[in-house]
């Protein structure tokens, strides 16, 4: 006999609960979405969270933000750490829901407190940038949780070497940490060049946030493709010889949230009309030749017909430093500017009259000796994410 989802014991909910989230990982969208949405109405916080995320990142049906985070909502009050997750990287990044870093801090605290390893991971990395006399140590904690509990990327940005799961001590009481300061905008900038606008920002991401882009995004690196202008198909073609990743949004991350966040903070621009992040990386011999970053007009939705419009700026954020060579060149400007860890690279591809400006041609010069990486925003001029 069959109980109504309300009524069945908390046992069989988490059983059905599980079964739902192996048709979602296996693909059966469809199944997985009828189960969960039963189990969210019946009052089972991980499912409401689990239909939640998908609702709002579109996964198996068309996004409906509004209703997912409703989902996200009751699945938070009803105590669930990854819904807390969830809700604390959507706050942080301001796109569906106002900005609020206090409440977001909560929410991430609360996870990581449960033992969720992205919340650990996030929490630890937040408190790498703190200079209050414990913040190092715990943070550390918090990474050891984090890869004790599976998560490859808390391994590789462990400042000790590995340890053995038994030797864990138990987690403490965790702080509270200061988001804020992660999303200010950098506080020095250099003009490089007025028309078009090339600016620079020193030093303004943290080593933790270099390290956690390039380990988040290396397993989704593939040889970068890039789009005939006459098809609109993607195509291998000589002039990028990198590899590159595309962080899709449903890959939640506080550290690269908060990261690009003030990426767009220099660019002046609102995070919301920024396409998804992009990791790059180019071995010796490398190099992404002379291009513009604006797209065919065939491309583009014009922002009075409702679209997100052109590629109006473009910001580059070095994530390692080649051992030579790697340089972003601009010819048409005389400029080179050295791909140097840490820093940010902000430029214009319109003119001031919003056309096209064929000077803001740039190349990602040939790396002679080791490892350049970096992460891409292009910014559109209106909303793309959640438009
Ligand atoms: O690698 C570089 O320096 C330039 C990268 C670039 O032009 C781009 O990502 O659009
Ligand atoms: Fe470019």
């Amino acid at each position: 006999m069959s109980l109504p989802p309300a009524r069945m014991p908390r046992p069989l909910l988490d059983a059905r609960w599980r079964q739902a989230v192996d048709a979602l990982v296996g693909g059966d969208a469809d199944a997985a979405l009828i189960a969960l949405d039963a189990l969210a109405r019946a009052g089972h916080a991980p499912a409401q969270c689990d239909l939640g995320r998908a609702l709002c990142y579109g996964v198996g049906r068309e996004a409906d933000v509004a209703a997912g985070l409703q989902w996200l909502l009751r699945a938070d009050a009803a105590g669930e750490p990854r819904a807390a997750f969830s809700l604390a990287v959507i706050g942080l990044a301001g796109i569906w829901i106002a900005r609020d870093a206090g409440t977001a801090a909560r929410r991430l605290r609360h996870a990581a407190q449960a033992g969720f390893p992205p919340a650990l991971r996030g929490l630890a990395l937040a408190l790498r940038a703190e200079d209050a006399a414990d913040a190092q140590r715990i943070s550390d904690i918090c990474l050891a949780h984090a890869a004790a509990r599976g998560d490859p990327v808390s391994a590789r940005l462990r400042a000790r070497p590995a340890f053995r799961m038994d030797a864990l001590s138990p987690l403490p009481l965790l702080p509270e940490p200061d988001l804020s300061r992660g999303l200010a905008p950098p506080p020095a900038r250099r003009t490089l060049c007025t028309d078009p606008r090339v600016e620079v920002a020193d030093q303004a991401l943290t080593a933790a946030e270099c390290d956690l882009a390039i380990a988040l995004g290396t397993p989704f690196l593939r040889p970068s493709a890039t789009v005939d202008p006459r098809t609109g198909a993607a195509v291998k073609v000589p002039l990028r010889t990198s590899h590159d990743a595309v962080f899709d949004p449903v890959v939640e991350d506080v550290t690269l949230v908060a990261m690009q966040a003030r990426m767009a903070a220099f660019a002046d621009k609102p995070l919301g009309c920024a396409e998804p992040l992009a990791l790059l990386r180019y071995g010796p011999g490398q190099e992404y030749r002379p291009h513009r970053d604006y797209l065919p007009p065939s491309r583009v939705r014009p922002v009075p017909e409702g679209g997100a419009g052109q590629r109006d700026r473009t910001v580059i954020a070095y994530l390692a430093t080649p051992e030579a060579g790697g340089e972003t060149a601009f010819p048409d400007l005389a400029l080179r500017v050295p791909a140097r860890r840490g820093d940010l690279l902000r430029f214009d591809n319109l003119d001031a009259a919003g056309r096209p400006a064929p000077r803001s041609l740039h190349a990602g010069l040939p790396v002679a000796r080791g490892e350049k990486w970096i992460c891409t925003l292009w910014f559109r001029e209106a909303a793309y994410r959640g438009a």
